[in-house]
């Protein structure tokens, strides 16, 4: 690690452990790094997210652990929100403590802060420190937007409030208040995580620049009203197709082979992120749709699926599906013989698809994932939700049919196509995202006082 020892700039990196957020936010700190000579990054997560997220070393990027505030002898009961409420109770205590050790380690002060943007007292530490603060908000801008005027919506709606109806806000037209992200108007707004979106959403017009992973061509209406928000507000995304190159690709359950043996826009990809399995009895629908419809199956799905799956299904479709615990979803995506992608509504495999030109069917659980799907159907149409928002065997069928055999199908690929096309200008040189990214080098450069 020379080159993280004799540089004379230090960026400290905070990140959100869970979900996929480590990784996208470590993948514009690589680009980062590349593109700042003479500056050192430590990136800071608990030890169970650095584990998984640096799978190879970086001359200049360096992993510290943060406590993740579990109590000692805590073993998993299998509440997910558990880790991540005992993880933000410790906050922001645990990475204060965390970045004093990484200066005293290192001998060199901090000169600049990039935090995941859910991380609002990143105002505070870098006030404190007398440097800048760069929020990195790794949804959609249409969701970052929203979480804004948490205020005024719960204003306007109230809390918990059962009568559904669209939003009040003219740029948002077929949302409705049911598609909000959790814990603005629904929900039990006092837990931890819709409290800490909520102070972000008071908290990020102090930041120095918000960075978020999309491009401006994919919500330009959204993004120019953030722009309105925010002294600096760049969408340099996505974070994701600018850093991984093919010789990093894990394909060691043979998937990309076994979906090019199909044809064209035929293999259903099945794939609900880093954490989400959908409940027995959706599972149980899925397979009966896929069984029916008897379409190749490619799908990513966690834990045994002899156990999760229903009897004899695995035999029964042996010839025609591919069940594996983690795929290489990107390129997966980007294969041509992928027709549909039925997922969770994730941003980054709303960005993944895009890049793929493949629609999909999402059926979205939490967070961001109602709003985005909700987007992807009505707003952008090249994807669609599930009828009653659930699986059920006669809509998953519907629904991949429609993808896969019909005309309108047909004008979904074509409308995901012309966003593949526009996300490919994005990122190529004097592309929206490739300036806005330069205009980040600039100020992270420009900023970091020099230490001799
Ligand atoms: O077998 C697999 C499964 C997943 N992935 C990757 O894992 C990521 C999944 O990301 P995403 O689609 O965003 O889902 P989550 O992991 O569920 O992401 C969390 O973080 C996102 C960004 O804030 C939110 O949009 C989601 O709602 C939240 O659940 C993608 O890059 C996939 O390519 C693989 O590569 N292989």
């Amino acid at each position: 690690m020379e080159g993280y020892k004799n540089a004379s700039k230090h960026i400290a990196v905070l990140a959100f452990p869970f979900g996929t957020h480590a990784v996208p936010l470590l993948n514009i700190t690589r680009q980062l790094s590349d593109a700042c000579p003479d500056t050192m990054f430590s990136f800071l997560s608990t030890q169970q997210s650095n584990n998984s997220t640096f799978s190879k070393n970086h001359d200049k990027i360096k992993p510290f652990n943060v406590w993740d505030g579990l109590p000692e002898g805590y073993s998993f009961r299998g509440n997910p929100y558990e880790p991540v409420d005992y993880f933000l109770k410790a906050v922001p205590g645990s990475f204060i403590k965390a970045i004093d050790a990484v200066v005293s380690e290192t001998g060199k002060p901090i000169d600049c802060l990039i935090t995941d943007a859910f991380y609002a007292f990143g105002a505070d530490i870098a006030d404190e420190l007398n440097i800048p603060w760069v929020a990195v908000w790794l949804s959609g801008p249409r969701a970052l937007f929203l979480h804004l005027q948490t205020d005024v919506i719960r204003q306007h709606v109230g809390i918990n409030n059962p009568e559904d109806k669209p939003l009040d806000f003219p740029e948002f037209s077929g949302i409705r208040v049911t598609d909000l992200p959790n814990g603005i108007a629904s929900g039990d707004i006092d837990a931890p995580m819709p409290a800490l979106l909520h102070k972000m959403g008071v908290s990020l017009s102090r930041a120095t620049a918000i960075v978020a992973n999309s491009y401006e061509e994919l919500d330009s209406t959204v993004v120019n009203m953030l722009k309105l928000r925010f002294s600096m507000f760049l969408n340099v995304g996505p974070f994701t197709l600018v850093s991984i190159s093919s010789s990093t690709v894990d394909d060691s359950h043979g998937c990309l082979d076994w979906v090019s043996k199909h044809e064209a826009a035929s293999v259903v990809y099945i794939g609900f992120g880093s954490s989400i399995t959908p409940p027995p009895h959706e599972l149980q629908a899925l397979c009966e749709a896929l069984e029916e419809c008897e379409f190749p199956f490619l799908w990513s799905l966690r834990g045994n699926p002899e156990k999760q799956l229903p009897q004899g299904f695995l035999e029964r479709t042996g010839s025609k599906g591919k069940i594996v615990p983690w795929a290489p979803q990107q390129q997966i995506l980007e294969h041509p013989s992928v027709g549909v992608f039925v997922c969770h509504g994730g941003w980054n495999s709303v960005l993944e698809s895009i890049k793929g030109n493949v629609p999909m069917i999402c059926r979205p659980f939490f967070g961001d994932q109602q709003l985005n799907t909700r987007t992807v159907d009505v707003v952008w149409g090249f994807g669609l939700g599930l009828e009653g928002g659930t699986f059920t065997k006669e809509g998953a069928k519907k629904a991949l049919k429609l993808i896969l055999c019909s005309q309108e199908g047909k004008k979904m690929r074509e409308k995901i196509r012309v966003q593949k096309e526009l996300v490919g200008k994005a990122v190529k040189p004097n592309g929206s995202s490739t300036e806005n990214f330069k205009t980040l080098v600039k100020l992270v450069s420009n900023t970091c006082h020099q230490v001799d």
